[in-house]
């Protein structure tokens, strides 16, 4: 089956050949489509391939009936409705590293404009002036730069700045006094960054929290005098306040890769001489542009070979070494999900996964999103995979538990799920035999042994001689061949179990006649 790619942004044609040489994989490339347009172009790709630009909303991502993964060749994702791609079940990859060394030498290149006023002087000559005199600037040594946001790019931007012999103070919400000092920079919260510096950069992500992070109070509490950068997202300046701020004198120059509207419309900021800006090019670099665009055909050419991804927004990611140890047990968590979903006919209110043996010592998280994937699937359909299955368990109210425990009950790896519903609490438990793959070796409180695949009936009875015959006989009587059968009982005459496995899909009607057998108390049919 051919997987197809819509590339909607312009990407570097070696950014997209790991995507040109991988087998069954077809590409669009249509970077200049309207919104409208995409909207209808969309529907029928399995994935989408972005930069900035294309605004991949909840609309977009509605009329996507086959979309399985959006790539974004850069690190910003504000322009991806996240929690609409989780929902439909949609993995969102981007390129974390790719561009962080371009980013900051563009915001060194931006810094050191803005200090000697290089634009401005070079629009100057270039309209035949020789003025010395309005382009003074001022030097960055002993200066101090305040770093708001340090993460790759911030720290990145420090490093450089050291080397202009500038002194650093950074905030950032992971930034410990550990680390602080490792890096050679002093730290403190926000407030303290805006009073020490003489020059201040940004680097967060545009969130709820970072949106106009730099207003009009934090200007106050700056410098006279302050110059300010920001290469990472419009809109965490208010724009508004710096013009305000630029024009009363209190920041003396500003420059800008990012905007609060791209492209943008309202030229207001660059009337003033102070703010010098680019049209976000923080990114746009031949080194920077094909490794971001190979990292983001990577994933996708291996989201299509193995089904998984290195940079997932939206999933964590498991490490390769990890991964090896416990994709074996995808298809048994799965399988449980599905057993105790049509085993208890119900919804679950609570769900425990308890993890055993050797698996108590690994990252168990892709387990149960694959078990819950299980239990969804059966009245979701395929609209549930693993990175949607804990976003709609938590949605539909489903408290979702995790234990581990060493003790391996025997057994050198087991998964015991519990699903505690209206009506009660029932729980299976599975295990992979060495060589001979998955097998449920637990329902509710009975040692059974059992492959969980194919057609299953699970009978609750009472224990009295005959039972199993009758059944037998009534089975056949609907032309239903039993393949294997395990029997378990509480106690010789006490309530009992059987666990047959069929060769053909019962109907409830087939099953009328059991369910009517006065040791019977219950028929449910399995199909794994
Ligand atoms: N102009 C351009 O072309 C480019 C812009 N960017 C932008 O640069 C920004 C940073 O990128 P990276 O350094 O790669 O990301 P990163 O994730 O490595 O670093 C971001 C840092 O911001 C911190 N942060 C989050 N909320 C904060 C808050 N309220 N106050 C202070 N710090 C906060 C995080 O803890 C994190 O350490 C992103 O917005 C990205 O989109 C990135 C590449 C190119
Ligand atoms: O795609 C681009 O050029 C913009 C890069 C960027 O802003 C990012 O990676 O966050």
């Amino acid at each position: 089956m051919t997987f197809h790619v819509l590339i909607s942004d312009p990407l570097s044609e070696e950014g997209v050949y790991p995507l040109r040489h991988a087998d069954g994989i077809n590409i669009v490339m249509e970077t200049n489509l309207s919104e409208a347009e995409l909207a209808e172009r969309i529907d029928g790709f399995d994935a989408l391939l972005v930069r900035s630009q294309t605004q991949v909303t909840r609309e977009l991502i509605e009329k996507a009936s086959n979309l399985k993964i959006i790539g974004r060749a850069g690190v910003g994702v504000d322009n991806i409705d996240l929690e609409a791609a989780t929902e439909h079940g949609i993995i969102v990859v981007n390129a974390p590293d790719g561009n962080t060394n371009s980013a900051a030498e563009h915001t060194m290149a931006m810094l050191m404009g803005m200090a000697r006023k290089i634009p401005q002087a070079y629009n100057s000559l270039k309209q035949g002036k020789w003025d010395r005199k309005a382009y003074v600037g001022v030097e960055l040594k002993n200066k101090t730069l305040g770093v708001v946001g340090f993460g790759r790019i911030g720290q990145e931007v420090a490093a450089r700045a050291k080397g202009q012999r500038m002194n650093i103070i950074a905030y950032d919400p992971f930034l410990t006094a550990e680390k602080a000092e490792k890096l050679g920079v002093d730290f403190g919260t926000v407030e303290d960054v805006l009073k020490a510096a003489d020059f201040v950069t940004v680097h967060t992500p545009l969130l709820k929290e970072t949106k106009h992070l730099i207003n009009a109070e934090a200007f106050k509490v700056m410098k006279d005098g302050v110059q300010i950068i920001n290469c990472a997202r419009g809109g965490i300046i208010d724009e508004s306040a710096l013009y305000d701020a630029v024009k009363s004198g209190k920041v003396a120059g500003a420059a800008l890769d990012v905007f609060e509207q791209e492209p943008m419309v309202d030229f207001r900021l660059l009337e003033l001489p102070e703010i010098i800006a680019t049209p976000h090019l923080g990114a746009s670099t031949f080194e920077a542009q094909e490794s971001v665009a190979v990292d983001v055909s990577q994933d996708v050419v291996s989201f299509v070979k193995y089904g998984t991804v290195r940079n997932s927004v939206n999933l964590p990611s498991v490490p390769k070494e990890l991964m090896k140890r416990i994709e074996p047990y995808f298809d048994l968590a799965e399988r449980i999900g599905t057993f105790l979903t049509d085993l208890t006919g119900e919804t679950a209110d609570e769900v425990n996964v308890y993890y055993s043996g050797e698996l108590a010592n690994l990252e168990v998280g892709p387990l149960t999103r694959n078990m819950l994937k299980g239990m969804l699937k059966r009245h979701l359909g395929k609209h549930v995979n693993d990175v949607n299955a804990m976003y709609i368990a938590n949605q539909k109210g489903i408290h979702v538990n995790e234990h581990k425990s060493t003790e391996s009950r025997g057994f050198t790896n087991l998964i015991t799920v519990e699903v505690k519903t209206q009506s009660g609490t029932r729980k299976a438990s599975g295990t992979l035999l060495n060589g001979q793959g998955a097998r449920i070796v637990k329902v509710d409180d009975y040692i059974v042994d059992f492959l969980p695949n194919g057609h299953l009936l699970f009978i609750r009875h009472n224990d009295r001689p005959g039972v199993i015959g009758r059944v037998g006989t009534l089975l056949g009587a609907e032309d239903i061949n039993i393949a294997t059968m395990q029997v378990g009982r509480s106690n010789a005459g006490g309530d009992a179990i059987m666990m047959l496995s069929i060769d053909k899909h019962a109907d409830p009607e087939d099953l009328e006649e059991l369910k009517k057998l006065e040791e019977i108390e219950s028929v449910t049919a399995i199909d794994l």
